[in-house]
């Protein structure tokens, strides 16, 4: 139903934490951040900013590594078969192109098949994959496709809505719009009344 990409693969790997950002060195970080102020004309040594490169680093830190978690899933012994749709799951994530966060919601579901997830499952593995550089797209189908690959339900939605703050604080300045993004696979991927649940 859809391409295993390398991320995915890992994370059906219970409990591993996924490596999707890559290792960080903090002390270059912060290094490069002070590089950056003083490219920038700032004065280091202020008081305010003297501890910035390290707050900087951390900040980057924590947003670009991934919560390990394990996903737990359940047989579907009732035989479950209609949509399961967690809607309005809040998400951060980092612009790969300038560093700016974008943020939203996301509606996320399946239709069952042997097997069920638990629901925080979804939300969790959507900060997974938003503690990385990402381009919105990506992020998208990255959820698509791990979901996909997890449960082999016999159909996966995942719908994105952000907005990106480099489109609103600078360049375009267009405050306010969002960009909807959607992977639909299995009989998800048919118009229909099932993915008319998904909120418009
Ligand atoms: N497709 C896609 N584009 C994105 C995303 N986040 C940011 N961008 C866009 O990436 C593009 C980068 O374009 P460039 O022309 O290289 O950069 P830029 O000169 O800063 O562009 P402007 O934002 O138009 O000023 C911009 O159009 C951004 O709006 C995303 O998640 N997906
Ligand atoms: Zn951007």
């Amino acid at each position: 139903m859809s391409s295993h990409s390398e991320v995915a693969l890992r994370l059906l790997e219970e409990d591993i934490e996924p490596d999707v950002a890559g290792a960080i060195d903090l002390p270059a970080a912060r290094s490069a951040v002070a590089d950056l102020l003083r490219a920038l004309g700032r004065d280091v040594n202020d008081p305010h900013l003297s501890d910035t490169p390290r707050r900087v680093a951390g900040a980057f830190e924590e947003m670009l590594t991934p919560r390990a978690t394990s996903w737990t899933t359940f047989p579907n012994d009732e035989g479950y078969s209609d949509l399961v749709l967690v809607r309005n799951i809040p998400f951060n994530s980092l612009c790969q192109h300038h560093l700016l966060p974008f943020r939203g919601i996301a509606h996320i579901g399946y239709l069952p098949g042997a097997r069920l997830l638990g629901l925080s499952k979804l939300a969790r593995a959507l900060e997974q994959f938003s503690r990385d550089l990402q381009v919105q797209e990506r992020l998208t189908k990255q959820v698509a496709d791990w979901l996909s690959d997890l449960l082999n339900p016999r159909g996966v939605g995942v719908v994105l809505e952000a907005e990106h703050l480099c489109m609103s604080l600078r360049g375009v300045q267009s405050a306010g719009t969002t960009t909807r993004t959607s992977t639909f696979y299995g009989e998800l991927a048919v118009a229909g009344p099932l993915r008319d649940q998904f909120p418009n």
